[in-house]
């Protein structure tokens, strides 16, 4: 039914949001089944979690993998995290894109010293808070959402420290009103996102590129597997996928079913225009390339 990206700064309200969104939506006359998606529903901490960008990065992927396996057409799925980075939000909005479903946005915009305080109140009461430097680091990474995105349209902005956050504060009322009205014909307002062809895994497009992406990304991982195998399970740094080709360094041995559920994902990602613009690759060699960048970036060490 929808994908709900809640963000905000570190300690800014966003559980208390997602909280009364979801009792919200149950409240509405749709009743829809509503799952929070969030570091605890993984039991992770929060300090571990954001303690160096590999850590972050990989809480990312589990978040997105969740959300990618939990959408339908039938429910709510809220993504409470700090959902800090524009290129991420991006990718949660490919997610619901090729869903098909609805999507917005919802701000915590609070302001950081009220973050802080309440971070401290947090640690002061022996509740699990965020260390000063992640805190400091991660509010001066806040990528804050631009409604003029499509990505971080609609938006729909809370500000805790002036009203605080209720099931009836306006950005809870409207971002509901939203998910759950009725679409026919005379409802612009409302955004059922559509899949393109090559987010459509079952319409293969006439042009090329979908299936020279699905093969050259195929080739990749039955390469890193046969080096791996051959390393006896160690990292295996520098594996050549072609001439010309950048190599793929990876900082640990890496399972199957991790690299296809990254291949999966990245097909998804780039079936489509991505953030820069870029259109998907339409031959082995650039799908090559795009996917051994992505996959450095996914598992490299920096
Ligand atoms: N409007 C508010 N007024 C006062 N305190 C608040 C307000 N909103 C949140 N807090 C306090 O801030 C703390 C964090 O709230 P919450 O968990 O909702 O934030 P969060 O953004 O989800 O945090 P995190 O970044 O750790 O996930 C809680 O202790 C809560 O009591």
């Amino acid at each position: 039914m929808a994908l709900v990206v809640i963000c905000g700064q570190p300690c800014s309200g966003k559980s208390t949001a997602a909280i009364c969104l979801a009792e919200a939506l149950k409240e509405s006359e749709a009743k829809p089944i509503v799952r929070i998606i969030d570091e605890g529903s993984f039991h992770l901490d929060r300090n571990q979690s954001y303690a160096d960008m590999p850590a972050e990065k990989n809480l990312r992927g589990v978040l997105r993998s969740e959300v990618d396996r939990s959408l339908s057409k039938e429910d709510v799925v809220i993504v409470d995290s700090l959902n800090n980075i524009k290129g991420y939000r991006y990718e949660l909005w490919c997610l619901a894109r090729a869903a098909g479903i609805r999507y917005c946005v919802v701000f915590c915009d609070a302001e950081e010293t009220h973050c802080r305080k309440w971070n401290e109140e947090r640690r002061e009461k022996g509740k699990a808070a965020y260390d000063d430097r992640i805190f400091v680091d991660l509010a001066r990474r806040f990528e804050r959402p631009d409604r003029r995105n499509r990505w971080d349209s609609p938006l729909f902005e809370l500000w805790p420290h002036k009203e605080g956050v209720t099931n009836s504060s306006t950005a809870i009322t409207e971002a509901v009103s939203y998910l759950t009205k009725k679409v026919d014909s005379k409802s612009r307002d409302v955004k059922v996102l559509q899949p393109t062809i090559a987010t459509q895994n079952t319409r293969f497009s006439e042009a090329n590129s979908l299936y020279e992406l699905d093969r050259a990304t195929q080739e990749v991982i039955s390469a890193i597997v046969e080096v791996q195998s051959q390393a006896l399970g160690g990292p295996s740094n520098g594996i050549s996928v072609g001439v010309g080709l950048p190599t793929i360094t990876i900082s640990r041995s890496v399972g199957l079913p991790e690299l296809r559920r990254l291949r999966r994902t990245f097909i998804k990602l780039t079936g489509q225009t991505s953030l820069s613009g870029r259109p998907p690759p339409s031959d082995a060699e650039s799908a090559k390339r795009m996917f051994v960048d992505y996959l450095n970036r996914e598992l490299g060490a920096a």
